[in-house]
């Protein structure tokens, strides 16, 4: 349908519930569940989701999805933690490994260009080169990081497409300190892909748990004014638009339904305790900046194993706030699934 209003991507379509989600709560979680969680957690597979092409394999998936949807009508990842890192090794002929995934992600639009994609662009990865660029790693993958999202934006730029750079989430980039750094490079990123019309804005706190509108800041939130993702939304939109970037914003609620969290500090981010399922996805989220809250990250799929012995442990997974036993980042996690479930808010 044509757009008939402020170009909010979302609107005038309906949202589709990624099968590869529901796929993991029906052969994963429901055999497990006693009756009454069963229900429940068969209304968590008809949620929309996002779906995390976070493997080349994956991408013809999208096709399958993309057909569905039509009959019916993301180089070394996050270079920062070491649960979830990508699939490309830059030493490893990683970026043009990573622009023939763009290809193939492409085709797949460009095969289904009656079907309204939205896209998230890259999950951790812009926000590392903000605040840490003291890892080796994440200096080291700077420019390999901007070749490649700039290749992405280009070659996504479609007419059936939207796209949000993945912006971390107020207890990242919503520090004073990294507000306009933040957004100097977001900016710089849209403009030197030539500001690319499929390009909406930003997702924020993808994979995290914070609230979109909070009364009290709570504690592990101190030094930061910016305590939850519409004060973050809306500090960093003007510093955006100033920079010759007028964005707009999508929020992950799937994992933000209990406020405040019972993290020890805000940095951590690895399966913390005690979260719920959040709001579902709605386009009704009262601030004109904020085109959508939606569930990117698939609540249940892990965020880091708490083996110590694996060579892709990460400590913030063996925290006090992080549930453990937890497995390999990606894979199946049902404990903290029944977690969501039965803290959901609003209930199931
Ligand atoms: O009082 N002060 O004045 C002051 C000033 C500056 C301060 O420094 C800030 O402290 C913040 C922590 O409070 C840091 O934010 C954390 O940065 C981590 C990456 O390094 C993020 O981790 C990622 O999280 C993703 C999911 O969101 C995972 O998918 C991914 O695997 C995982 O790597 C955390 O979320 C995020 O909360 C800032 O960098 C840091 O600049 C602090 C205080
Ligand atoms: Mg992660």
């Amino acid at each position: 349908p044509a757009t008939t209003n402020s170009g909010n991507p979302f609107s005038g379509y309906q949202l589709y519930a990624n099968p590869y989600y529901s796929a993991e709560i029906f052969t994963s979680a429901i055999p497990s569940l006693t009756s009454s969680l069963a229900a429940k957690a068969s209304s968590v597979a008809k949620v929309p989701s996002f779906v995390w092409l976070d493997t080349a394999a994956k991408v013809p998936t999208m096709g399958t999805y993309l057909a569905d949807i039509q009959s019916q009508n993301a180089a070394d990842r996050d270079c920062a933690a070491l649960a979830s890192n990508g699939e490309y090794s830059i030493a490893d002929n990683g970026v043009a490994n990573y622009k023939a995934y763009i290809d193939s992600i492409r085709a797949q639009i460009v095969k289904y260009s009656d079907v309204q994609t939205i896209l998230v662009i890259e999950p951790d990865s812009l926000a590392n080169l903000v605040t840490n660029l003291n890892v080796a790693k994440c200096a080291n993958a700077e420019s390999a990081y901007l070749e490649c999202v700039n290749y992405a934006l280009i070659q996504l730029n479609l007419a059936n497409v939207a796209m949000y750079l993945d912006a971390g989430h107020a207890g990242w980039l919503g520090w004073s300190a990294n507000l306009q750094p933040a957004a100097t490079l977001f900016a710089n990123v849209y403009k030197n892909a030539s500001s690319p019309a499929a390009v909406r804005g930003l997702a924020t706190n993808v994979a995290n748990y914070n609230a979109w509108t909070i009364g009290t800041c709570p504690s592990y939130t101190s030094g930061d004014s910016n305590c939850d993702e519409k004060l973050y939304v809306n500090a960093i939109a003007p510093l955006l638009e100033a920079a010759g970037f007028s964005a707009h914003f999508i929020t992950d609620t799937s994992r933000n339904g209990v406020q405040p969290t019972q993290q020890n500090a805000w940095g951590d981010w690895c399966n913390v305790i005690g979260t719920g399922f959040g709001v579902r996805p709605t386009t009704d989220t009262g601030d004109t900046l904020e085109d959508a809250f939606v569930w990117v990250k698939p609540g249940g799929e892990c965020d880091g194993t708490s083996d110590t012995t694996s060579s892709r442990y990460d400590a913030h997974c063996g925290y006090s706030d992080a549930l453990q036993p937890a497995p390999e980042a990606g894979t199946w996690f049902e404990a903290y699934f029944e977690q969501l479930l039965v803290n959901a808010n609003p209930s199931f």
